[in-house]
């Protein structure tokens, strides 16, 4: 990990003033995006609204957020364990992280800067907002970028209504060595899309044949959850990546993750299924799922989603 040479993720430029559904500069993205989702499951997003500077600001945020102590941090309670205070564990012993469930709500992330600062926290508040607004812009993007080149369009409306938002923010506390410490083991996202912003290096991605390559430090990474896999009928490829760290610097980092909500059926289209695509995964909730993955019985399996959903 860590050279230059192994920067090698596909680069995709949403940065084009006239990116609009229709237009050639829409399409000629929208065949890269395609492309870049069946080869690595992932890439790397250029997305000027989403500035350097907007990103430097949140990170300064969140280290504020990882400072507070423990107990503070421990309030930030959950029905879902996925999207609670995650506190250092024996398994992962330099990860932390934070769940603000569906925070393009301006309410919700008032009042879980109030439950962390008694006067809340005007700046931190801003910044996440501001950042929330330009990644989901670039997810929804994406999506509709993704339906479209399936020739899905009649499904859209459902799709984009049918999830909501959650931003995780994460710290990995430096390990102060020389040789490279697992920060996060490897996995694949459970949700639709998510969108990865990491400050400074870390994020590993395995590519089809095995080998692990490395996204930019500063950049935003898109990719692909088995939630779009399954619903896509295994179309697109859903990539295994984890955080490896070393040296003397806490990374801190965000995912947006774009989940299915409960109640609502992920289902494969019926134009996505026929003799030589056989229906891999039966329709499923997700919420469901997400009770069986932090159940013992997941614990056992390879692969808690496949155990739970496969034909
Ligand atoms: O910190 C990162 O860059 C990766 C985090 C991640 O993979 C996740 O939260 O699912
Ligand atoms: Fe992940």
């Amino acid at each position: 990990m860590g050279s230059e040479a192994q920067f090698r993720l596909p680069v995709i430029d949403f940065s084009k003033q006239d990116l609009k559904p229709g237009s050639p500069e829409w399409d000629l993205v929208k065949s890269q995006v395609r492309k870049a989702l069946e080869d690595y499951g992932c890439f790397e997003a250029l997305f000027d609204k989403a500035s350097l500077e907007l990103r430097n600001a949140v990170f300064g945020g969140l280290k504020e957020l990882f400072d507070l102590p423990l107990e503070t941090k421990m309030l930030n309670v959950s029905d879902k364990p996925s999207h609670a205070y995650i506190a250092p564990h024996p398994n992962a012993p330099l990860y932390e992280s934070i769940g603000i469930e569906e925070p393009n709500i301006t309410e919700n992330l008032e009042s879980l800067a109030n439950s962390f600062w008694p006067q809340g926290n005007a700046s931190f508040s801003k910044s996440v907002q501001s950042i929330v607004a330009h990644v989901s812009e670039l997810e929804q993007m994406v999506r509709r970028m993704i339906l479209e080149s399936f020739g899905l369009e009649k499904y859209m409306e459902e799709h984009m209504n049918s999830t909501r938002y959650l931003l995780r923010a994460m710290k990995y506390t430096a390990p102060h060595t020389i040789e490279t410490k697992l920060g996060s083991r490897d996995h694949t996202d459970k949700n639709i899309v998510t969108v990865l912003c990491q400050g400074i290096e870390g994020l590993g991605i395995q590519l089809k044949d095995g080998e692990w390559i490395s996204a930019r430090p500063n950049s935003l990474t898109v990719m692909i959850g088995d939630s779009l896999y399954a619903w896509l009928n295994g179309r697109l490829h859903t990539p295994y990546h984890r955080v490896m760290m070393k040296g003397n610097k806490a990374r801190y980092s965000f995912g947006l993750f774009s989940n299915p909500k409960g109640g609502y059926i992920i289902k494969a289209p019926e134009e996505l299924v026929d003799e030589e695509h056989p229906l891999l995964f039966k329709p499923y909730d997700f919420e469901e799922f997400l009770r069986f993955f932090h159940s013992n019985a997941a614990l056992k399996s390879q692969s808690a989603f496949k155990t739970y959903c496969s034909v």
